[in-house]
């Protein structure tokens, strides 16, 4: 009989539905680090919130673990990497826990808007301090959410019902998808020069990481007040003090700490701040949602291989899975190229298999391709969620099979629609097993996709390689493999170079005035 072990505060649902499927549970919460590695070898699944830590040390004496399940949607506690080598998945519950959370954003704001908690802290004293606390109207103001995927778009609807402005930074967020939502998509720096309130939406990635850094904290209009209830490291903490306490910011309210649990803040005390300890899903609905969600997904999962909002692994079944897994790595990264090469809002996706890609089942991977392009912006994209979120945000998706002769076996092209017009990009199996790229946007290159890559279009003139190497050389990136096509001698080519090291800033901004370079961005491929 499996083994699951519950580790973080769950609602009672969660075990009484382990137990009624057979599965043998034990709920212990407030473990050490220590203390966890001791015991999680006799698992087989670990349902948690966000107190556990499932780190590479923790997954290392995880020798039974088959399966972790996160009751809720951030997963930055759980090191997927780790997890996906030593083939652990990684399953959370994307949709439980979003009104709950939008609905706290909300409270915050009410508390800044009208000092609700110092108000009380000082009534309850005995002060009647009625003169001191003057507040602000909501309606009518402007409300900037950075992020608009399910939480923000249940925040800008709350929103909108008490009559103000919504405006949204989200690079997935297509006009039309902000046009339905009622809201009117701008630029960060438009949202930070706009906004009366602003609420942050997005998950913890290296493009959210500090995305209101003290920069752009000062670019906000004097009076601005800020509420996050998404992840800690969004907001540099140090300077949202120095700015509290000169008034350029009004208020702030914090659900969400760089460091958890918070007992300790130079923010505490300071007038107009605002904090919960991490309470965003902490309501009786969400966790009754979370608990039955994760309790069923895992169940399934131990007892019936069946899988179900995974972040590591596609939703397959066992027949299809061995000859549909390369099409998956494939697609994956073709979605994830033209993600990382264009971020702009996308309209639609167009999907062509040909030769014996043709005879397959094409949902995964339309699946696949959808996940690699959308986790460029959010890590709790999967090859479930995927498709739901491309419906959500008004992606079109067309798949087309076709039964022609190609110069290959077996041939996948991904066709975007963005902003900036359509994009393709196209891909074999050598071996019928390896990923390889063929094509990128009209021009054939034939590459790996993998690791750290630099890409590059430039002016098709001699003497740009050399140039080239030369820039990288001196900044010690070693090139591992060097691939080269062109629209037509002395046009437009395209470099596509495999690195054994990131592609540091000030390096692609060096390679970006290499003179005849017209693009170059710096790729990554897990
Ligand atoms: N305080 C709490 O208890 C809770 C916090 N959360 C946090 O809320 C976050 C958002 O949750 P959902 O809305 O369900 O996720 P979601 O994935 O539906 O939406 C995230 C949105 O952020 C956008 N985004 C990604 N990178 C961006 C960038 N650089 N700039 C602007 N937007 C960007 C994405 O395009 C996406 O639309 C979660 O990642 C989680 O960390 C979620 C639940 C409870
Ligand atoms: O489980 C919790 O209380 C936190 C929820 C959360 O942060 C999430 O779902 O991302």
């Amino acid at each position: 009989m499996p083994r699951v072990l519950i580790s973080d505060q769950m609602s009672p649902k969660a075990a009484e539905i382990f137990r009624a499927r057979g599965i043998e549970v034990d709920e212990i919460t407030g473990l050490s680090k220590d203390e966890l590695i001791k015991i999680i070898g006799q698992y087989d699944g670990l349902a948690i919130r966000s107190s556990t830590k499932v780190t590479k040390d923790v997954l290392a004496a995880a020798t039974n673990l088959k399966v972790v399940g996160r009751a809720g949607i951030g997963v930055d506690n759980v090191d997927i990497p780790a997890a996906s080598s030593r083939g652990v998945v990684v399953m959370n519950t994307p949709f439980g826990n979003s009104i709950t959370t939008a609905e706290h954003a909300i409270a915050l704001m009410f508390a800044l808007a009208r000092q609700l908690p110092e108000a009380d802290a000082s009534t309850q004293a005995g002060k009647w301090e009625k003169n001191r606390f003057m507040g602000v109207e909501v309606t009518a103001k402007t409300l900037g959410l950075i992020g608009a995927g399910n939480i923000g778009s249940i925040v800008a609807d709350r929103a909108l019902g008490l009559k103000m402005k919504v405006i949204a930074y989200d690079p997935f967020l297509t006009p039309e998808r902000a046009e339905h939502m009622g809201v009117t998509k701008v630029t960060l720096d438009e949202l930070l020069a706009q906004a009366d309130f602003i609420s942050l939406h997005t998950p913890l990635t290296d493009s959210t990481r500090n995305i209101l850094s003290r920069e752009n904290l000062l670019k906000c209009k004097p009076g601005i007040r800020i509420v996050n209830c998404a992840r800690g490291g969004l907001i540099d903490e140090a300077a949202l003090k120095e700015l509290l306490d000169s008034g350029h910011i009004a208020g702030a309210a914090l659900d969400v700490f760089a460091e958890e649990p918070a007992k300790s803040s130079p923010l505490f005390g300071t007038p107009n701040f605002v904090s919960t300890p991490h309470l965003g899903a902490s309501t009786d609905e969400a966790q009754v949602n979370v608990a039955i969600q994760v309790a069923e997904q895992l169940s399934d999962f131990l007892l019936t291989g069946g899988v179900t909002n995974a972040l590591n692994m596609p939703s397959l079944s066992a027949e299809e899975a061995p000859r549909l897994k390369p099409y998956m790595a494939l697609a994956e990264r073709l979605g994830s190229l033209v993600g990382q090469l264009d971020k702009d809002g996308i309209k639609s996706v167009r999907i062509e298999v040909e030769g014996a890609a043709a005879q397959l089942n094409i949902k995964p991977i339309t699946a696949a391709v959808l996940a690699g392009l959308m986790r460029v912006h959010s890590d709790t994209v999967n090859m479930v969620n995927a498709p739901y979120l491309a419906r959500e945000r008004e992606i079109e998706i067309a798949e087309v099979r076709h039964e022609r002769d190609t110069d290959y076996n077996t041939l996948l092209r991904v066709t975007v629609h963005t902003a900036n017009g359509p994009r393709t990009v196209a891909g074999t199996l050598f071996g019928m097993s390896k990923p390889r790229l063929t094509e990128i946007f009209g021009i054939t290159v034939e590459a790996d996709l993998a690791g750290d890559m630099l890409y590059i279009v430039n002016e098709d003139k001699p003497g740009f390689i050399g140039r080239l190497g030369s820039a990288l050389g001196s900044a010690g990136v070693n090139i591992g493999t060097f691939h080269l096509g062109r629209r037509d001698a002395g046009g437009e080519a395209v470099l596509l170079l495999s690195v054994d090291n990131a592609i540091p800033d000030a390096l692609l901004t060096d390679i970006r005035a290499l003179p005849g370079v017209k693009v170059a961005s710096a790729l990554h491929f897990v």
